[in-house]
């Protein structure tokens, strides 16, 4: 088993990428689908920024290009245009700002204006936390109706009352992954507009936003995008809605001329409408970097590494004798960059294997979860930790008192 997985690991194409990134000694990261590894240029960049850019730079930084200026204020559209092709999309349909709850509310929002006499919002139950609290908060509005459907019964619950169909494109739990130009079809058949949750897929599978027809989409900064914890989110608006989008967050870096200091609001042409407040400009450097290095070794490659590695995992562990349930697709195409198991005593499973240096998570109530980041986790990551999730089975190790005790954040 480990043989084989060194020979995987001399083969690789993406092999040179791991030392890009700052992992520590004696831990093996399936983590990355909750927060994103360190690269080591973010380190860099950071003290680049804060000592150059804002210690030397001062006011000054927030110009472009003369002067000595570091564009500060054009972070959000740079960095969305860089995010946009990593999800399909045109550069100028993508922001990078604030968080992905807040770009739900924007977006939520600004279609239920679009869909006048609809008020209905359609979501699968079990869908992320935040997805479905964002449109219970518009319902306490009085501004939506949350409707929840399962995923087979989705289509038939898109009637004529359906403003909005709101989906997680790869499922956080399962890594399911929807077909999102059927669905999107199917929405726009019934006159809805679709809003797309990508935080599970951006940086680890193909999506093509644009050629799916979506009209909006958010997704996560922070996970294999690799820009750091509590990194600035983005949100995408395909082009043909720009000039009739209205947002409800209308902060002054979402106006037409920010700096002509009006009384009156009046949108920005593009996508840029879609800021509220002053750019977080240290947060958004280190999602650049990110977003950069992703970029570089390019989608496809990084799909492809995910699905072999999950797969040499799952073979490792029938090698080993290990017969978990899969809460996963089995079919490595149908999933995210993530495999998930089910097992009663998943948290204490999850507890033992991190006190190895196995570090997955845990989704309550029963789900073992596994990230696959294909840039630095390796085929010989994967075989050790095959041998230490068998190992915790085989010895029972996960009854320790210790790993009970929940932690405050799973
Ligand atoms: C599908 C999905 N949406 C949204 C979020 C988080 O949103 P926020 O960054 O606003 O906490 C997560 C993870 O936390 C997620 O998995
Ligand atoms: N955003 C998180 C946080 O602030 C703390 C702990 C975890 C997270 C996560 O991102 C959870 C993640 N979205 C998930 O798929 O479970």
């Amino acid at each position: 088993m480990m043989d084989a997985a060194r020979e995987r690991d001399r083969a690789d194409p993406l092999r040179e990428y791991r030392d890009r990134f700052a992992l520590p000694d004696g831990v093996i990261y399936l983590d990355g689908n909750s927060l994103g590894a360190l690269p080591k240029a973010t380190a860099e960049r950071m003290a680049g920024v804060v000592r150059g850019e804002w210690g030397e730079g001062l006011i000054r930084s927030w110009n472009p290009g003369e002067n000595g200026g570091a564009d500060w204020i054009g972070l959000p559209r740079r960095v969305g245009g860089r995010i946009a092709r990593l999800v399909g999309a045109a550069p100028d349909t993508v922001v990078a700002a604030d968080s992905t709850s807040v770009n739900l509310f924007k977006l939520i929002a600004a279609a239920l204006a679009m869909r006048p006499g609809r008020k209905v919002v359609l979501s699968e139950p079990g869908n992320f936390p935040t997805d479905l609290y964002m449109i219970a908060g518009l319902e306490a509005q009085g501004l939506a109706e949350r409707r929840l459907a399962p995923r087979d019964r989705l289509a038939d619950a898109l009637d004529g009352d359906v403003a909005l169909l709101l989906l997680t494109h790869v499922h956080y739990k399962t890594g399911e992954v929807f077909d999102m130009a059927a669905l999107t079809r199917a929405a726009h058949d019934a006159g809805a507009l679709v809003l797309w949750d990508l935080s599970h897929s951006a940086g680890a599978i193909p999506v093509g936003l644009d050629a799916s027809g979506a009209d909006f989409a958010v997704g996560c900064g922070y996970k294999y995008l690799n820009g750091g914890p509590g990194a600035p989110a983005f949100a995408y608006v395909a082009q043909r809605h720009h000039a009739a989008l209205e947002q409800p967050l209308t902060g002054w870096m979402g106006h037409a001329a920010p700096f002509a200091f009006s009384d009156d609001y009046a949108p920005a042409p593009g996508v840029g409408r879609l800021l509220c407040g002053t750019p977080p400009v240290l947060a958004l450097a280190a999602l650049e970097v990110g977003v950069d290095l992703v970029a570089e070794i390019g989608i496809d490659r990084l799909a492809a590494k995910s699905r072999a590695l999950s797969e040499f995992f799952r073979d490792c562990l029938d090698g080993l004798g290990v017969a978990l349930e899969l809460a996963s697709p089995a079919d490595p195409m149908q999933r995210g960059s993530q495999l998930s198991f089910r097992h009663r005593q998943a948290y204490a499973i999850c507890q033992a294997l991190i006190a190895r240096g196995v570090i997955g998570d845990f989704r309550d109530p029963d789900i073992l979860r596994f990230g696959f980041a294909p840039a630095y986790v390796s085929f010989e990551d994967a075989a050790r930790a095959a041998r230490h999730l068998a190992e915790v089975l085989e010895t029972g190790e996960w009854q320790r008192e210790e790993f009970r005790e929940r932690a405050a954040v799973t």
